[in-house]
């Protein structure tokens, strides 16, 4: 079963990965294989794959300590994948100080709408969001 509110993620092509590595070899004897030579191995895998090396990965990701948290309409973190996390990591970022014994929650959808989007969009969700913030908006 799938969850909707997983990370969509875009990482890097490893091949692309592969060849900023190389370029980043020391160019100095201390190393076993010079730049030079290492890109003499690699260009004409380079060549032969064009510009198709560098395509992205993109996907959904599964993340077990996101998919554990319950949702807020005002959450007090956020699942988040930063730029520096190339390899698939995700981070949950806390918006604000969380004290001992607090639950956790991230918000599923964009908040910045009204409670009648917001509970439609929890309706995909399976619940009907009772979030203080719900409580204080919800019609009479
Ligand atoms: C990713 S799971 C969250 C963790 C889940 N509560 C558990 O115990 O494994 C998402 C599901 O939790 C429930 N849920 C999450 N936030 C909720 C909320 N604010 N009110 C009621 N149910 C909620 C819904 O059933 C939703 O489909």
């Amino acid at each position: 079963m799938f969850e909707l509110n997983n990370l969509g993620l875009v990482v890097p092509s490893p091949v692309e990965d592969y060849f900023i590595h190389i370029d980043d070899l020391p160019d100095d004897e201390k190393c076993n294989i010079s730049q030079e030579e290492a890109e003499k191995v690699t260009r004409p895998f380079l060549d032969a794959l064009g510009e198709d090396y560098a395509a992205p990965c993109e996907g959904t990701a599964f993340f077990p300590l996101q998919s554990c948290m319950n949702h807020s309409c005002c959450p007090n973190a956020k699942a988040y994948k930063r730029d520096e996390d190339t390899d698939g990591n995700a981070v949950i970022i806390a918006l604000e100080p969380i004290k001992k014994d607090d639950e956790i929650t991230i918000s599923y959808i964009d908040e910045d709408v009204s409670y009648e989007e917001r509970q439609a969009e929890l309706a995909d969700y399976g619940f009907i969001c009772t979030c203080p913030r719900c409580q204080e908006e919800k019609p009479n």
